[in-house]
């Protein structure tokens, strides 16, 4: 397989180069590869669970109006020269009733076929789209970390909606058009060898025409699927941003970029389907060959007397039959190419395994007391760039431990390693003496709580998000975990209190609104170590206060982290560990610390003063 990552490379066209100096996009990979046999075989597995019931309806569905349209011209031949011919009215009679019963039967056929493949195919392409969604939810922050969200919906949206053509028409038409072209070709060959096979020839010509095309269209169909998921990595980056966007007037700037890749993408979809069209003709030439051969050497054997007319007019109609289901082939062909692009994509992201994968051993993890021990961690999001190098971080159960330091020196990656989003590359972390690789995530996740700095909320009710930590707990204790962290006031204030909707991200909340539910969240979860990661950054100082006491009952009893860059929140933590650039500096409480006059007193000090000069 040749696969090489291809970036949006403003240099390739002068407009992006000027467009594109905000935005680069990691592009989806090229898949350059021969049509991938064990990839479509893997596409119809999805087919398998209606092997037993629906398949069997269709495929005789499909014989029956594969057959009884063949039957027409042999019906036509026999009119011709046997009724009209000899002017034999009782027999022409007779036929066209037969060719009405047959037109109903083929019209009943192909209602119930065309019935059944829409049901398998909506089955189908929500079984696949149910896959990747479980698949994705599953797969570890590592992914997300190098994926533009975009990338991921168009995977689930469009990529799995153009698979639906395939599944609704695409296969069983495939069928039902071998079927017809094998039928044709044994009738032509079988009423007259000479003239069947002088007509046959020309198939090989549109196989020529069709290899020759496909590598082409191949990669047309795979240009457009890149342009689209670039649309919509920048589609969804600009709609999260709207208000860093228009904050900083860029909208402009924005609709500019837009356009660029709109056009981007309609330009590779012209090109493709320019590609596709070219087709048609190409074979509707070659049918024209057909025709000329039927004609010259069909009258010349009419006039040999070796066929009759009535069978040059069957030839001519099986012609018409004949070129149908090779140009539907072609699209067919089209069809399977927009198809395997998508499904290269999809079963990409389906091959992708979880890096943070638990053992086949895992055991449950039992009830913990909330000891916490970091054993020299070693930890790198990308190679070679440590963002921890050998941590070692002790909390007793029950203790709360602070993490300090200038923005970037590790504190929310030992978080990570604590809840299991990452692995460390070396050393350990242990809960209650058990390391947590060694336990299922469920039961080590269901016991760790995190307020996280980005607080998100879903779109639902407050109580739903409250809810959110624990999903079986009652309305009174969704109202008592509220009114613990002092979110109960404000919620009552809204208007329809508890069950007011709010959309995705909360934003008809504030940011301290949206941290005390979060708050209210993680307490309803009850978890023995709870990680508040700069939580109580955005609240006023009155919320504050308020906090800062329900912190005190909330995190009774519990071992807690709390990330925070205002030290004043954190005086009274048992342990404060000081980092800097993946390091710890020093560790003690606040009267050790500031007693040693290091680098925590530092940050007091110019805290202290940059508090003075502001205030
Ligand atoms: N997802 C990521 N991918 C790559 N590098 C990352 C990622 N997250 C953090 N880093 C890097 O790891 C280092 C530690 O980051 P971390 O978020 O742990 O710092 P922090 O102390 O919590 O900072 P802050 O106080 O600003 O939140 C930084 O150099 C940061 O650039």
């Amino acid at each position: 397989m040749n696969t090489h990552a291809k970036q949006a490379n403003p240099a390739e066209n002068p407009a992006e180069s000027q467009a594109g100096q905000r935005f680069v996009y990691q592009d989806d990979e090229l898949i350059d590869k021969p049509f991938d046999w064990n990839q479509l075989r893997r596409l119809f597995t999805y087919m398998k669970p209606y092997r037993k019931q629906m398949l069997p309806i269709i495929i005789i569905m499909m014989f029956v109006g594969a057959i009884t349209k063949l039957t027409v011209p042999l019906l036509i031949r026999v009119a011709i020269d046997d009724a009209i011919t000899p002017k034999n009215n009782k027999l022409l009679f007779a036929i066209v009733g037969i060719m009405l019963g047959v037109y109903i039967i083929q019209w009943l056929a192909n209602t119930f076929r065309i019935k059944y493949t829409n049901i398998v195919g909506q089955r189908v392409i929500y079984d696949l789209r149910h896959d990747l969604f479980s698949h994705i939810q599953k797969l570890s922050f590592r992914f997300f970390d190098t994926r533009p969200a975009g990338s991921v919906l168009v995977r689930v949206t469009n990529y799995v909606n153009s698979l639906q053509d395939l599944f609704t028409n695409g296969v069983v038409n495939l069928l039902i058009d071998c079927v017809q072209l094998c039928g044709i070709m044994i009738i032509l060959l079988s009423f007259n060898f000479k003239l069947g096979a002088a007509i046959i020839i020309t198939v090989p010509l549109m196989f020529l025409i069709s290899t020759k095309l496909r590598l082409r269209i191949r990669r047309a169909w795979q240009d457009v699927t890149i342009k689209q998921s670039r649309l919509n990595s920048h589609l969804n980056e600009c709609i999260q941003g709207i208000r860093v966007t228009q904050a900083y007037t860029q909208e402009k700037e924005n609709i500019r970029f837009f356009n660029h890749m709109n056009m981007g993408n309609r330009l590779s979809w012209n090109r493709a389907s320019m590609l596709n069209q070219s087709f048609g003709p190409l074979i509707e030439i070659t049918g024209a060959i057909g025709y000329c051969i039927l004609f010259w050497y069909g009258a010349h054997l009419i006039q040999t007397e070796e066929i009759t007319i009535g069978l040059l007019v069957a030839f001519a109609t099986y012609i018409g039959y004949f070129w149908e289901p090779i140009t539907r082939l072609g699209q067919m062909y089209s069809q399977l190419l927009v198809a395997m692009a998508s499904s290269e994509r999809i079963f990409e992201y389906l091959d992708e395994k979880p890096t943070v994968a638990e053992l086949p051993a895992a055991k449950e993890l039992p009830s913990i007391t909330g000891h916490v021990k970091f054993e020299n961690l070693v930890f790198e999001y990308e190679p070679g760039r440590p963002a921890l190098k050998g941590i070692n971080i002790e909390a007793e159960a029950g203790q709360s431990i602070a993490l300090v330091g200038h923005t970037g020196s590790g504190k929310s990656t030992i978080m990570n390693l604590l809840c299991r989003f990452y692995d460390p590359v070396e050393g350990r972390v242990l809960i209650d003496g058990t390391d947590i690789r060694e336990v299922t995530i469920q039961s080590l996740r269901s016991q760790v709580g995190i307020v996280l700095q980005d607080t998100f909320i879903f779109s639902g009710t407050i109580r739903d998000n409250i809810r959110f930590g624990r999903l079986d707990a009652t309305d009174e204790e969704v109202e008592m975990a509220a009114k613990a962290v002092h979110a109960h006031d404000f919620i009552l204030g809204l208007p329809q209190g508890y069950d007011t909707e709010v959309q995705e991200r909360g934003n008809v909340l504030s940011m301290g609104q949206r941290q005390l539910i979060s708050f209210a969240r993680a307490l309803l979860a009850d978890p023995r170590i709870l990680i508040l990661d700069e939580a109580t950054a955005s609240i006023d100082t009155e919320t504050e206060l308020k906090i800062q006491e329900a912190l005190k009952t909330l995190l009774a009893g519990r071992t807690s982290f709390i990330v925070a860059h205002r030290l004043s929140t954190i005086r009274g933590a048992d342990k404060i560990i000081v980092l800097d650039h993946g390091r710890v500096m020093e560790s003690g409480n606040h009267e050790e610390l500031m007693r040693e006059q290091k680098i925590y007193y530092g940050l007091i000090q110019a805290q202290y003063k940059f508090l003075k000069e502001v205030g």
